[in-house]
This record gives C-alpha cells, sequence and structure tokens, in this order.
C-alpha cells in the first residue's frame, strides 16, 4: 500500500514541487484516502484522487491601489475553484503577505473535503492576496478590497462561486467586497457570506467556526464520558475563531488560559473571564491593536514575546491561528502537561509530527476540516436564508450549527475507527468527506 501512497504523491510532486503546504495537505489525506480506495471496487481504476488534486481553475490577477499617501501599490489576487462536484465553489478570502498558490491550494483542497462533511451542497474553493492589511487604514483597506473585487467579480456569483472570510477578512472587509460587487453586477445576491446582519448576513456567523470548534471537541470529550466543565483550555491566536472558541469554551465551565498573535503568547492564570474576552474583541477587533496589550490592563497576566502558548499546562488545546503552528516538540510538550484533547479551529495548524504524536499517544485529536467546519456550515445556512429571502433566529441557527457537528462527528467515527477502539479523527474525516465528493464525480462522469 505504501508503493502505491508514494507512486501518487511522486506524480503529484512532478506537478506541484514547489507547493510545501499543499504537498502537505495532500499527503495527510493521500495517506487515509488511499488504502479506502483500494478496498472499494468502484473506485478502482477511476484516477479520482488524482483528479481531486487538480484545482478545475486557478485564477490570479493584479490588484493595483492607492495608499493614502496618494502612492500606488500592487499586489496579487487569486481564486482556487477546486472542485464543484456536489455544489458550487465555497470558501474564504485571506488577505495576508504569506497568501501565495501552495497556500491556496492547501485551503482549496481541504476545503472541498470540510464543504462535504457538512453535508450541505458546496463545492471547495479558496481565495485572497498578498496584501498585509496590518497597519492600514479604514480607507486603504476599502480602496484595496473594491479593486480585488472589480476583477474577482467576472469570476464568482450566487450559483458559482460564493466567498468569505479567513484570516485578514472579517465583517469590515466583507462590506467593503460586497458593495463593489453590487454596483458592478446592479444585483443583491447572496454572493458573498459573512455580510451584515442588516443586509443578508445571517445570526450566529461570526461565532460559527470558534463556537463548532468547541462543540466538536465536546462530542469528542462525551465519548470519554467527559466535558468541558472545570478543565483548563489553552488557545492560539485572538482573532474571529479564537475569540469565539474561547466564548463557548466559557459557557461550558472551562477556564482559558492563553491567547497570542503572531508576536507571542498571553497567559492569564486567573482564567480570561467574559469581561476580559469583550477587552480582547475591543482590542483586536475595533482598535486592532495586539494581544501583548492586554497585560497593560490585566498586570497579573503575563505576555511572552516569540513564544506559542504549547508549553502551558492544560486538558484542552485549540489552536485557532494558522497552518504549522504546532509542531512535534510542542506536541510532546502538550502530552507531558496532560492534554487529552486537541480540538483544530485553524487550517492544517498541527504539523504532521504533531499528529503521529497525539495518534500514539492515543489522546482525542479533530483535524480543522472536521472541527471548525461550523464556519462554512453556517455560511451554508447563510445562503440557505438569503435564496428563501429570510432569516432565522440565534437558537435556529446555533441549533442547526451543534446538529452538523454531531453529524461530522458521528462520520468520523463511522469512518475512522481503527479496529482498536480508537478513533482515527483524520482518517474518518478524510474518508468521510472523499466518499461524497467521489461519488458525485463517478455519477457525472470524466469532466
Ligand atoms: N474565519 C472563519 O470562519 C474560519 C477560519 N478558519 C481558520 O482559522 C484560522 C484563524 O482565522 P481567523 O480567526 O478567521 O483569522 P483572523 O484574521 O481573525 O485571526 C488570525 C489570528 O491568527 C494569528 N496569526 C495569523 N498568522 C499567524 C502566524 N503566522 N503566526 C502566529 N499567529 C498568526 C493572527 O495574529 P496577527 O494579528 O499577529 O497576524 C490572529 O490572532 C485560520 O487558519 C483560518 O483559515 C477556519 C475555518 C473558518
Ligand atoms: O464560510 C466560508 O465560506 C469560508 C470558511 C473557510 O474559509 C474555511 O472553512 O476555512
Amino acid at each position: 500500500m505504501q508503493d502505491k501512497i508514494n507512486t501518487f504523491m511522486d506524480e503529484v510532486r512532478s506537478r506541484n514541487g514547489h507547493e510545501p503546504e499543499f504537498l502537505q495537505a495532500v499527503q495527510e489525506v493521500a495517506e487515509t484516502v488511499i488504502p479506502y480506495i483500494a478496498s472499494q471496487e468502484i473506485y478502482n481504476g477511476k484516477n479520482i484522487l488524482l483528479r481531486m488534486v487538480e484545482p478545475e481553475r486557478a485564477i490570479t490577477f493584479r490588484v493595483p491601489w492607492v495608499d493614502d499617501d496618494g502612492e500606488i501599490h500592487v499586489n496579487r489576487g487569486y481564486r482556487i475553484q477546486m472542485n464543484s462536484a456536489i455544489g458550487p465553489y465555497k470558501g474564504g478570502l485571506r488577505f495576508h503577505p504569506t497568501v501565495d498558490m501552495s497556500i491556496l491550494k492547501f485551503l482549496a483542497f481541504e476545503q472541498t473535503f470540510k464543504n462535504s462533511l457538512t453535508t450541505l451542497p458546496m463545492g471547495g474553493g479558496k481565495g485572497g492576496a498578498d496584501f498585509d492589511p496590518k497597519g492600514k487604514s479604514d480607507d486603504e483597506i476599502m480602496r484595496f478590497c473594491h479593486s480585488f473585487m472589480s476583477e474577482l467579480f467576472r469570476h464568482i456569483g450566487p450559483n458559482t462561486d460564493i466567498p468569505a472570510g479567513d484570516i485578514g477578512v472579517g465583517g469590515r472587509e466583507i462590506g467593503f467586497l460586497f458593495g463593489m460587487y453590487r454596483k458592478l453586477r446592479n444585483e443583491f445576491t447572496g454572493v458573498l457570506t459573512g455580510k451584515g446582519l442588516t443586509w443578508g448576513g445571517s445570526l450566529i456567523r461570526p461565532e460559527a467556526t470558534g463556537y463548532g470548534t468547541v462543540y466538536f471537541a465536546e462530542n469528542m470529550m462525551k465519548t470519554k464520558n467527559d466535558s468541558f466543565d472545570g478543565k483548563t483550555v489553552v488557545i492560539s491566536g485572538s482573532g474571529n475563531v479564537a475569540q469565539f472558541a474561547a466564548e463557548k469554551a466559557l459557557h461550558l465551565g472551562a477556564k482559558v488560559v492563553t491567547l497570542s498573535d503572531s508576536s507571542g503568547y498571553i497567559l492569564d492564570e486567573d482564567g480570561i473571564d467574559e469581561e476580559k474576552l469583550e477587552f480582547v474583541m475591543t482590542l483586536k477587533n475595533e482598535k486592532r491593536g495586539r494581544i501583548s496589550e492586554y497585560i497593560d490592563t490585566y498586570s497579573n497576566a503575563k505576555f511572552f514575546e516569540g513564544e506559542t502558548p504549547w508549553e502551558v499546562p492544560c486538558d484542552i488545546a485549540l489552536p485557532c491561528a494558522t497552518q504549522n503552528e504546532l509542531n512535534g516538540e510542542d506536541a510532546q510538550k502538550l502530552l507531558e502537561n496532560g492534554c487529552i484533547c486537541v480540538s483544530e479551529g485553524a487550517n492544517m495548524p498541527s504539523m504532521p509530527e504533531a499528529i503521529a504524536e497525539f495518534h500514539k499517544a492515543k489522546i482525542l485529536f479533530a483535524p480543522g476540516k472536521a472541527s471548525n467546519a461550523g464556519g462554512v456550515a453556517t455560511s451554508g445556512l447563510e445562503m440557505s436564508q438569503n435564496s428563501l429571502r429570510m432569516s432565522w433566529s440565534s437558537e435556529e441557527v446555533d441549533n442547526k450549527l451543534k446538529d452538523i457537528m454531531n453529524d461530522i462527528h458521528e462520520k468520523c467515527l463511522e469512518y475512522g475507527d481503527d479496529g482498536n477502539g480508537f478513533t482515527d479523527y483524520v482518517k474518518g474525516a478524510n474518508i468521510a468527506g472523499f466518499v461524497k465528493v467521489a461519488d458525485a464525480m463517478l455519477a457525472q462522469g470524466v469532466v
């Protein structure tokens, strides 16, 4: 079997050798899905996985914009339309200086499996730009978003491709992007999700990725007759996903002790309670400050510059910042300190060596494509509300979100059983996500 996997990876590497994050994401899927394909007669000889690693379309474009001093800048914009076998392309936009083909192809590939897991009819896509929003004024962000959409609009649509937020793209950016789309198309449609509540957005979409990550972890803990109540939780990141993961962990009775950004992490051993979390939300979402400023207000807390929070003892770890933020040594530290559950809020935050450590120790480990699927699932619910021209209450959306996270967990249990009573959630998520897309591709022929 390893030969088959190696041959497949050699072929993928020969075309994409300069794309390390993409190869990492494909390798993880290949290791679990190729043995499954080999065991299923219907998939044999169809080269389905090889077709799935090739984007249906990859668009790059120029994004020129003018800063507040009148200087002209040029960034590169992207949209990867990965797979539309089960529905229109769906996935976020990332604005970050590290954005390139490798990052976006890994994200779009993961998105295809994730969206399939949600049970909603959404294909996989991802996009963004190598633009750094840090330190830019609201006007500069607006001009950038307008320029970005003045090209992207011709490639997307409510039945074709529906972008949303990701790192560096939140409610403010979605507003500017939507405004330009609406003007250019002269139509009001649900072409983007994560919209404001007064113009087509869904209640609970801002909360959904973080809440869903915790709901998934709660489901995993239940399999051990355990819960969040009284547990110590370590979280990385302090953006959208981290903030609402922290909020839901607090609701469930846990003590959250860390948050971070790319400068380092804060440790508050007294716990980041609701009031302190509100302070972080204002600091990050309105003042656009740094997490280190937390200790200016809460002097009992400490800031660890340039460090990640995985050295802090905890029961549950929620990596909610970015890809490859947790390495093999970090995983060992978490395990030595008694961590029993890791639920990924970010996309691919754990490096392969870290996942190997978690699996060796047989702790509860959820890959992002399962545990952070609540965000895109709620985007799917926003699309449904837009099509129906109605809006559901917070309670209705939250209940649907919980049901979807339960379903994904059940699918992981079904496909992830290793035969010895251990659930390999990576295997479960990969195979369950693959089956729906592969069956649709088989039914539709070679297109
Ligand atoms: N938003 C959503 O609905 C979804 C998001 N995700 C994933 O969750 C993760 C976080 O996204 P989101 O919260 O929306 O993004 P935000 O932009 O709101 O926040 C990102 C956070 O991660 C930190 N971060 C970014 N890059 C790095 C880095 N290289 N090293 C350390 N910290 C870093 C940021 O710090 P700083 O400000 O210093 O850059 C910030 O605290 C991403 O992996 C994203 O793909 C997954 C599913 C849905
Ligand atoms: O809500 C969406 O469409 C985007 C979510 C996303 O980008 C992700 O799941 O990584």
